[in-house]
């Protein structure tokens, strides 16, 4: 491992590296390729959000502030990199800080959070801390109020030209002690060896600190040189722990006209914002499938060269989002209906997170699969993609298969879930806990 300051650390199998995570301090991001935590702040991106037309002058005259203020460190410095969160909302700022100090570390190290851990598998978070209990869990909006905000879209798409409309909903969690995110995002990585893994702060002011951290599958943008790649997901179906009933959702959804549908909005819209900036564009003929632990996904590997090799990645970001995969189609008429209909703050839950360094090479993924952790609350966040055709039960399910992913990592079965909240399931499963 190498941080800024060319310290050198060892390079073994297991890292117990989320021992330094720092709330409203530190900044974790693992993909496939990348993996660091970063701690302190060199400097902050002054207030800025993707409306302005000085977005990225804002971050380059924060780069090279970085650079001076690194200027009188020895040879060994790395190039600074911009670190954070941009929300769902364009016009709410967006939280991007450039560190003091990064540690990077290889993607395939197995995380843990102290010895004991790294020689066994992290279970769950209900078992390495233990004797935590959930005060309360509930869904804001509840179930029936989502399903109703689903059906007034499903009647927007008669009346207007509104096609695609994703509609979000939160879990609340709360819990009788502080939760360390450091042993969640270990939790996370091991389960979802092959998602973005990440955990930032998200606060608003320091009176309230916030953290953001999830397991999100899917791609914004990533950029490397003059290569490009995006891939976005839309489409979706839980995972089944029968192997054929696994297989058959699988094939369900790569068939499904609904789905393929609600995934072509998104592929056309990516497309038709990448390729003013490319020379050259790939993509398959049609989706292929994706898995995580929890869902079935449809997914588009998207390649692209640039033109010009220096347009930043952040650049590139902010000229794609929100997608439709996040918002709908088309962009604007989705966003006024999802002020009107979906009753909850996103913040930055669909936003993108990432980094990028002065180069503009960078890796910003979707805010997905995702919780914000507010003292002993935790509130999950999980959307799902309207289009014709859906049906308000499916979509309010498919929400709560969606909450899977960060329900698993806390330990909290669905049968839990499903005695303390209106999750969203058949009411024949349901049983209502006084
Ligand atoms: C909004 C979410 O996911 C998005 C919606 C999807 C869908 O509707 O099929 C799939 C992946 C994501 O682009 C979420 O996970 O909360």
């Amino acid at each position: 491992m190498l941080s800024y300051d060319g310290e050198s650390l060892d390079s073994s199998e297991n890292s117990n590296i989320l021992e330094e995570f720092r709330e409203g301090e530190s900044f974790f991001f693992r993909s496939e390729e990348f993996a660091f935590l970063t701690s302190g702040t060199l400097v902050k991106v002054p207030d800025t959000n993707l409306t302005c037309q000085s977005f990225e002058q804002t971050v380059m005259r924060t780069f090279e502030q970085a650079k001076h203020l690194m200027s009188n460190k020895t040879a060994s410095i790395e190039p600074p990199l911009v670190v954070g969160a941009i929300p769902f909302d364009r016009t709410k700022p967006v939280n991007l800080r450039i560190p003091k100090s990064v540690k990077r570390f290889d993607p395939q190290t197995r995380l843990s959070v102290d010895a004991v851990e790294a020689t066994h598998s992290l279970s769950s978070v209900k078992e390495v801390v233990s004797n935590w209990t959930t005060t309360h869990m509930r869904s804001v909006p509840n179930g029936d109020a989502y399903k109703q905000s689903v059906s007034q879209a499903l009647d927007l798409f008669a009346k207007t030209e509104l096609d695609k409309v994703v509609l979000a909903r939160t879990l609340e969690i709360g819990c009788d002690q502080e939760l360390p995110v450091s042993k969640l995002i270990a939790r996370l990585a091991q389960s979802n060896p092959n998602g973005f893994i990440f955990a930032a702060d998200s606060s608003l002011n320091q009176l309230s600190p916030r953290t953001l951290f999830g397991a999100s599958p899917e791609l914004l943008i990533s950029k490397k040189g003059a290569k490009v790649f995006s891939n976005p997901l839309a489409g979706s179906a839980a995972r089944s722990t029968s192997v054929t009933e696994d297989c058959n959702r699988a094939e369900a959804l790569l068939r499904s006209t609904k789905d393929l549908h609600e995934h072509a909005l998104v592929i056309e819209s990516i497309v038709d914002t990448l390729s003013p900036y490319c020379k050259k564009l790939h993509l398959p003929g049609k989706p292929s499938l994706l898995k995580t632990p929890t869902m079935w996904h449809l997914s588009t590997l998207i390649q692209g060269e640039l033109k010009d090799s220096e347009t930043s990645s952040l650049s590139l970001a902010k000229a794609l989002h929100p997608t439709p995969a996040v918002c709908g189609n088309p962009t604007v008429m989705a966003r006024e209906t999802i002020s009107r209909l979906e009753h909850i703050e996103r913040g930055f839950f669909t936003g993108t997170v990432g980094w990028s360094d002065i180069n503009g090479d960078g890796e910003w993924s979707v805010t997905i699969r995702c919780a914000e952790k507010q003292a002993q609350l935790l509130k999950l966040y999980a959307g799902a993609g309207i289009v014709e055709g859906s049906l308000p039960d499916l979509e309010l399910a498919e929400t709560a298969a969606k909450f899977g992913t960060m329900l698993n990592a806390l330990g909290i079965s669905y049968s839990d879930a499903i005695n303390y909240s209106d999750m969203g399931m058949s009411t024949s499963t349901k049983t209502k806990v006084a």
